[in-house]
């Protein structure tokens, strides 16, 4: 089977892929760029036994990052415990993607991941929306070229900006309340981010839309993240809520990049056994 890693500023998300192509498991791990690989090691391990994983289970390991301490340390994490050589998402990887950005060696590896999902899954053109620790929209046409896109605070962060920077706001639940014109802190606070957050997705895809417009396209857009079942839901602008998206663009890209790094693991593990 096949374990993919989505190393996220906030949280860490493994899954188990199994013959049907399915997530069989998965876990979340809280991300901590200060955490060592012992103590990595020992999360794996508890979660993995929690699951009743057998280290024997799994063929292949992929993970993508964009938290960059913390990629030697699980690949090194990898090759000692399981004698496998994880594949990074990396310059270097096919992807089938053509990256029409200034420099695409610093685009986040889980735009790319989120851009390779959505085009096998849904078909270009496309939108991705990615509501995470940043809010990331990214625009791909159906040729498979990745257009670019923005990148905006995280629904999650704002909040704690907003509490944090000013004396006399508390901390409070983001959930969707009724009205926009809130009757207390707490309701404006909730208005705010509820309601702004859905109408700064529906406004920038629209946006995108009108960029990208090609006669007769129509531009499909899915959303993922932490937050998007309770913002990207009620989006008006958004089609579908995806949130394995990024699990499933590893997969894809284990598929389409495997050969050479089963050989590159034979060889691992027979160099551990010997
Ligand atoms: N079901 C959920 N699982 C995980 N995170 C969630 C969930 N619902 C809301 N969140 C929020 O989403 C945020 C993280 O989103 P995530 O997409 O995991 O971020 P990242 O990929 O940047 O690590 C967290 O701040 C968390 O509070
Ligand atoms: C924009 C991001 C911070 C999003 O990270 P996330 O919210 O998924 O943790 C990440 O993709 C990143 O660090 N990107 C590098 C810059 C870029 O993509 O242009
Ligand atoms: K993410």
């Amino acid at each position: 089977m096949l374990l993919v890693l989505d190393i996220g500023n906030t949280n860490i998300v493994s899954a188990l892929f199994d013959e049907q192509n399915k997530v069989s498991v998965s876990w979340r791990l809280q991300t901590d760029r200060h955490k060592t690989k012992d103590e990595y090691t020992i999360l794996m391990l508890e979660a993995m036994e929690n699951h009743a994983i057998e280290a024997t289970q799994i063929d292949g390991v992929i993970i993508s990052s964009v938290v960059p301490p913390l990629n030697p340390l699980f690949t090194e994490l990898f090759q000692e415990q399981w004698g496998i050589l994880p594949l990074v998402v990396q310059k270097g990887i096919k992807t089938g993607i053509n990256l029409r950005i200034d420099d695409p060696k610093g685009l986040g590896a889980d735009r790319i991941v989120n851009a390779v999902a959505a085009l096998h899954i849904y078909g270009g053109p496309i939108i991705t929306v990615d509501l995470g620790t940043a809010t990331t929209i990214c625009a791909i046409n159906d040729k498979g070229d990745f257009l670019g896109g923005v990148i905006c605070p995280g629904i999650g962060i704002s909040v704690e900006a907003l509490v944090d920077q000013a004396s006399q706001l508390p901390r409070f639940d983001i959930k969707r309340p009724d009205q926009a014109i809130g009757k207390n802190t707490t309701a404006s606070m909730q208005a705010g981010i509820y309601y702004g957050y859905r109408g700064l997705v529906d406004r920038l895809v629209k946006r995108f839309k009108s960029e990208m417009w090609e006669e007769g396209q129509e531009v499909k857009v899915v959303a993922t993240g932490g937050f998007a079942s309770l913002i990207g839901q009620d989006c008006s602008e958004v089609n579908y809520i995806h949130p394995s998206l990024t699990l499933e663009g590893l997969r894809i890209l284990y598929e389409r990049n495997s050969k050479v790094n089963e050989k590159v693991n034979e060889a691992v593990r027979s160099k551990k056994a010997n």
